[in-house]
């Protein structure tokens, strides 16, 4: 039996393409085996129930006439089996329980060069890093299935094939030779080969035997170069101004596509304007539209976009680049473009020169509402050389994209979190659009890694820039590329460049390798819209019981007359943030998590007009569902109502002020399903509404020309957030929503709410005092030690058993009171029950590792701690956490 063996010591990893021969030299018995834990594609069912939770990590060694590399594909025996597998790394430790004899040996390498060259150095400065087991780590960055979907080929090299082999050659090695030989490729598949050979043992026999001459090699197959699906697409042919013998309703058609782009997927077409297939038919029949079966990629989605020239640079664009174009290496740029400034021109120009040297880019954003937009700016630019990655992508899409990105051609990734781990190779430049954002941080599973934390190593290691694009940088990112430059003792010395030409000023810190970019000002010298702060104490004195004060009541009013459009911000998301009864108090709960349901209306269709309506109660912490009772469970009351404000009751309360105003929600709901937020951003592109009500994922990037109002319902929601960063978080939502208005020829004008317009966020943002208010700031964090200065670490423990949580909470605080005596430098606060005490049933409590500037733990301290775990306790540890719920 094979003993699972895996811990989390920091092992140092041979870097792939080095070959890592164990110490000759030392007195160890096992002298002369190389050991290699290998990570096995075993399924899950095969394994004892016992081991199931674990990893499928197992020790082999190397035989002597096989060199081995972490990431190789390796063929092992497992049980009368023989399996695919990856080395994983090194090791000198025979598996507790084992002798050495017991150990068996690596059958074979399959593949080799699959990842590229750091890769696996990478995943274990993540493992080490994040404090998770690399096999966590692996699975993260992996898409799922790899080992078992990829293809084993044999490719004969015929030119070695002296004449005459039959003479000295026996089944099966000649059988094989002689198969291969009948192909015209000289190259088959592993199956195949396995049926006409007459099964594995004989096959793996043959083949080797032809191995050790040198005649062959096996490899595993790259994915067909573009998995064409043929889809239907409608055509425009000719001006749909021209159409004479057309309906209203069909001109209208005509133009939809027309703004379109001239074509659309037939699917989508009709979703988007609302049509039905006979319309189309008919005015195909009528020759102003083409239904044909066009290709469609499985790997680079979307519709085809009208091919774009790069656009004239504006100066601070132009000097952007000039910085980005002159960096070799690994640098640093911290791109602080204001909202509008032309940030993804800048990015677009910067990875031209990339792809023209053979070298790939990586793009990440925040969120796949985000991408729509972005990719098609790229494919515009790019065509298909752009692929988007990320976890909304079925099994298959992410299986195909990653193969794809293997291969070495260069590409443009666009993608979310996890396509840091994309395996392009080589690459020649990393950005994270928005940087700021906080998704780029991973909650849950572990590793709770951070985006922008590993394409810094990853850069490093790949010696390529890492670009951090934000109109409202991090505090992290400020203070690595600005240092502590303006405020008190300068640890960084920086230059000013001046731009001849522009007179704009660059800062280059000396110490890293890292440049402070400004574009100050938006495209075409735009103003920023100014920002209303609106009293809505005053308004209740003044006896305005509405959610709406009067000043954004006006505006929504001028905005219907001058036909422009608007943004409407709600912090919250769904209809109102829980519902009781009035007659006994009783509140609807989510029976397996501490907090109040949610009511939210299910509507077949997301425009506001449609009649079809489900009420439904969730949980949006485990995303629990039950239908709203008509009467209190309680009492039997039927006085049961729901309170608060979220985008449903805006959209209604908006109905009833504004009957004509035409409005699509945008939010969590009605962006599920697939390509949503295309088409509802699409409609609201095209006028098809005057406003678009929505949540937190209207803030980011979104680029909308006729957008000139922006409201924001309420700020307060965001302001009084209980954590050390809700201030940062807020000022950074409130400037990036603010920055939606007037991206285009009318000017823009921004409206928020708020029941404490003297709070230092909200007066911030009336004055886009983004450096003043970031300076504040990082004073106050310096003296509390908090992050960027302080560094923390929570742990956060879950268990059923609320008892022996707590329990396993105080006893692991103990230990780490007893290892701060011994670090001055480390705070341990708590143990507290996290601020939701349960969740999915689960009670968390946690507990938080404050280390000073300049300290850094002894990660074994922490290890130790998954040791002395009780089983029924799940231990996550989070480093540099940022959400703490
Ligand atoms: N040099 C240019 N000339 C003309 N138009 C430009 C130029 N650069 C960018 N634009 C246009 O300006 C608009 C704003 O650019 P972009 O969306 O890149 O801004 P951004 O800095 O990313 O803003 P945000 O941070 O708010 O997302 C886009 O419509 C873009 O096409
Ligand atoms: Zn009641
Ligand atoms: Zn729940």
């Amino acid at each position: 039996m094979f003993t699972i063996t895996f811990d989390q010591s920091p092992l140092k990893v041979a870097e792939a393409g080095a070959s890592y021969n164990t110490n000759s030299s030392s007195d160890n018995s096992l002298d002369d085996i190389r050991l290699i834990e290998v990570l096995v594609d075993i399924p899950t069912g095969q394994l004892k129930t016992q081991d199931r939770e674990q990893p499928p990590v197992f020790t082999y060694s190397i035989p002597p006439h096989l060199n081995v590399e972490p990431g190789d594909i390796l063929s092992v025996p497992f049980g009368a089996m023989y399996l695919g597998a990856i080395a994983i790394r090194p090791t000198t430790q025979i598996p507790p329980g084992l002798d050495s004899d017991q150990i068996k040996p690596v059958d074979e390498v399959v593949s080799k060069g699959l990842f590229p060259p750091h890769y696996w150095q990478l995943l274990q400065q993540v493992a080490t890093y994040y404090q998770t087991p690399l096999i966590q780590v692996i699975r993260t960055a992996l898409p799922p299935g790899l080992l078992r979907r990829s293809q084993r080929r044999v490719r004969l090299f015929v030119n070695k094939i002296p004449s005459g082999v039959e003479n000295f050659l026996h089944h099966p090695a000649l059988t094989i030779l002689q198969l291969l030989q009948a192909k015209k490729s000289n190259d088959l598949s592993w199956a195949e080969l396995k049926k006409k050979v007459g099964g594995d043992y004989g096959l793996r026999k043959g083949y080797k035997d032809l191995l050790a001459r040198g005649w062959v090699e096996s490899y595993l197959e790259s994915p067909k170069k573009v998995q064409a699906k043929q889809q239907l697409a409608v055509i425009l042919i000719g001006d749909p101004y021209s159409a004479v013998d057309v309906t209203k309703r069909q001109q209208e058609v005509l133009q939809i596509l027309k703004s379109c782009g001239g074509q659309a997927w037939l699917s989508e077409f009709l979703r988007l304007c609302k049509t039905t297939s006979p319309t189309l038919k008919t005015l195909a029949e009528k020759g102003y539209v083409l239904i044909e079966e066009r290709e469609m990629l499985r790997l680079a989605q979307g519709i085809e976009q009208t091919p774009d020239q790069p656009k004239t640079l504006s100066p601070h664009q132009t000097n952007a680049l000039n910085i980005i174009d002159h960096l070799s290496g690994f640098a640093q740029v911290l791109l602080h473009g204001v909202t509008g400034s032309g940030k993804t021109e800048v990015y677009l120009q910067a990875i031209a020169p990339i792809l023209k040297q053979g070298k790939s880019a990586l793009v990440l954003v925040p969120e796949i509402g985000l991408t729509p937009q972005l990719t098609d700016r790229f494919r515009a630019r790019f065509g298909e050389k752009v692929c988007v990655y990320h976890s909304g992508l079925s099994e298959g899409e992410r299986y195909d994209t990653w193969r794809n990105m293997t291969r070495q051609h260069p590409q443009i990734i666009i993608g979310t979190r996890s396509a840091i781990f994309a395996p392009l190779s080589p690459l020649g430049l990393i950005i994270l659009d928005e940087e700021h954002d906080s998704s780029f941080k991973q909650d849950r599973p572990a590793p709770c890694y951070h985006a922008r934390t590993v394409a810094r190593w990853r850069a490093e290691m790949e010696n390529c820039p890492l670009i951090l694009g934000s109109a409202t940088p991090s505090l992290e990112s400020w203070i690595a590329v600005r240092g502590q430059e303006g405020r008190g003792t300068p640890k960084h010395q920086s230059i000013d460049i001046f731009d001849t030409e522009s007179s704009v000023p660059i800062s280059k810190s000396l110490i890293s390798n890292s440049y402070y970019v400004s574009l100050p000002e938006r495209i075409q010298s735009r103003p920023l819209p100014p920002v209303e702060i609106v009293d809505l104490r005053q308004e209740l004195r003044q006896g305005n019981r509405s959610i709406f004060s009067s000043r954004l009541q006006q505006a929504l009013q001028q905005l219907q007359e001058r036909g422009q459009q608007g943004i409407l911000f709600i912090h919250r998301r769904g209809h109102s943030t829980f519902v009781s009864c009035r007659s006994c108090g009783y509140v609807m709960e989510c029976p397996d998590c501490d907090v109040s349901l949610s009511y939210h209306h299910i509507r077949e269709d997301v425009l506001q007009t449609s009649r079809q309506v489900v009420p439904t109660l969730r949980c949006h912490y485990c995303n629990y569902g039950e239908l709203y009772p008509q009467r209190c469970p309680e009492c039997d009351s039927p006085y049961f109502k729901h309170f608060g404000s979220g985008t449903q009751r805006v959209v209604e309360e908006l109905g009833k002020l504004f009957p004509e105003l035409r409005m699509i929600r945008f939010d969590s709901d009605t962006t599920r399903t697939k390509d949503a937020h295309r088409i509802l951003l699409t409609r609201f592109a095209q006028r098809e509404a005057d406003l678009l009500v929505g949540t937190q994922m209207l803030t980011k990037g979104l680029d909308l020309a006729g957008v000139s109002l922006v409201g924001v319902i309420s700020a307060d929601g965001l302001l009084h957030l209980s954590d050390y960063r809700a201030s940062e978080r807020a000022f950074q939502t409130l400037l990036q929503v603010a920055g939606r208005a007037g991206r285009g020829n009318d000017p823009g004008r921004v409206i928020i709410q708020t029941y404490t317009p003297e709070h230092p966020v909200i007066q911030a943002v009336q004055g886009y005092e983004y450096e003043s208010f970031v300076e504040r700031e990082l004073e106050q964090r310096q003296e509390l030690s908090y992050p960027p200065y302080g560094q923390l670490i929570a742990l956060k423990l879950s268990s059923l058993n609320s008892t022996e949580v707590e329990e396993t909470a105080q006893h692991f605080a103990e230990i780490l009171f007893t290892v701060a005596d011994e670090i001055p430098d480390m705070e341990v606060l708590g143990p507290a029950p996290a601020p939701v005490l349960r969740v999915a049933n689960r009670y968390r409590w946690q507990i938080l590792l404050k280390l000073l500037p300049g300290t850094s733990i002894n990660t074994a301290s922490l290890e130790q701690l998954q040791e002395v775990c009780p089983t029924s306790v799940r231990l996550m540890i989070d480093v540099d956490p940022l959400h703490f719920g």
